[in-house]
């Protein structure tokens, strides 16, 4: 194939386009009229703010909190989470830092292999583009692996700051700590046999995957979407950011996820879905863009053994509660991810019986 041919795989830098300070928006980040972005929808019962140190030493009203929030948004905003305001900060800095570089020296991270049109999953760019027609997100991503370590691609991580790798290395570590108390808990809500078993899952082979996310500021916010909406192919996903445009889908209404200075937004993945053969559901959710200013923010991945076959656990099955997901390599189900991201699908429907 000539090089010059499928160029529209190259998906344009975000950032440029939105510093070129053009009205109009290239049609590739237009979405359809029924996608578009609407005001969040206040809601009478609102999005709980859980407090972990409460949950820690016991408090059963907080205990209460996290469980009606797994049940009715499978996403909170967690407090007294014990990780340093300090590092929170840190790990925001370096993250607007680094999209703060100049293009070429972003581009030295590039997701795309050799330079050319084929996509990896690591790096800095934008999303996997199957389709010429491909409606893309308004912003610029960076995703690198960061457990187990000896799968991280160092030519990959940023050099400046020197300090990048050893924050995001002790982010990383600090979510997980979070992470591994709210799926002790997650597991108590669903009833399953073994309290450690969802834990068990972020084992020794599990990956860590942050994405880091910048949003920035566009001149039609209400043409484009920041990120599609999806759910995450996780057990469990940490996310730090900046300002709001986050959006939780509940019963059919987009609602606005609230930011709380020092908390961070908590949700589950699509791996609980299916062991707790739905009886909590992995959220749908998406980015709207904003004309005012750009957004950061920090998405840390928890996500099960690529080996491992997830399915129901067999105790939350029974005739009364039919199986309602078949088997899937953990691998294969992230690869359908990123494909159905691409296609404006959800991989979970492809293992929904
Ligand atoms: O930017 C955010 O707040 C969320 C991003 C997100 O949903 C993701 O990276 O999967
Ligand atoms: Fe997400």
């Amino acid at each position: 194939m000539a090089d010059d041919e499928q160029q529209w795989k190259i998906p344009p830098n975000v950032q440029e386009l939105a510093a070129a300070g053009r009205d109009e928006l290239p049609s590739r980040y237009v979405v359809p009229h029924h996608d578009r972005p609407t005001s969040g929808v206040a809601s009478d019962d609102p999005i709980p703010v859980v407090d972990i140190s409460r949950l820690s030493s016991g408090a059963a009203d907080e205990a209460a909190k996290l469980r009606s929030a797994l049940q009715n948004w499978g996403l909170f905003l967690a407090v007294g989470h014990g990780i340093e305001p300090a590092l929170l900060g840190e790990m925001m800095a370096v993250t607007t830092n680094f999209f703060n570089l100049p293009l070429e020296e972003k581009q030295k991270y590039t997701n795309l292999v050799g330079g050319k049109k084929e996509h990896q999953l690591q790096g800095y760019g934008g999303d996997m583009i199957l389709s010429e027609s491909q409606v893309l997100d308004w912003s610029d991503r960076f995703y690198l692996i960061v457990e187990p370590e000896p799968r991280r691609l160092y030519d990959l991580w940023p050099t400046q700051p020197p300090s990048f790798g050893d924050i995001l290395h002790r982010y990383s570590t600090r979510c997980r700590e979070l992470a591994e108390g709210v799926l002790r808990e997650v597991a108590k809500v669903v009833g399953l046999r073994e309290e450690g078993c969802l834990v068990d899952m972020l084992d020794e082979n599990a990956v860590t995957y942050v994405r880091l996310n910048l949003y920035p500021r566009c001149p039609r916010p209400e043409e484009v979407l920041g990120f599609r909406p999806h759910s995450d192919a996780s057990v469990l996903t940490v996310v730090l950011n900046n300002a709001a445009g986050l959006q939780v889908l509940r019963d059919g209404e987009w609602y606005d996820v609230p930011v709380v200075p020092g908390a961070l937004v908590v949700n589950l993945g699509d791996t609980v879905e299916v062991v707790s053969n739905g009886l909590l559901k992995s959220p749908v959710h998406k980015v709207v863009a904003n004309s005012e200013s750009k957004r950061v923010s920090v998405a840390a991945f928890y996500t099960a053994d690529p080996e491992r076959e997830v399915e129901p656990a067999p105790e939350l099955v029974s005739e009364e509660k039919p199986r309602r997901y078949g088997k899937m390599k953990n691998s294969d189900y992230i690869r359908k991810l990123h494909e159905s991201l691409a296609r404006r699908e959800r991989a979970i429907d492809r293992v929904k019986i």
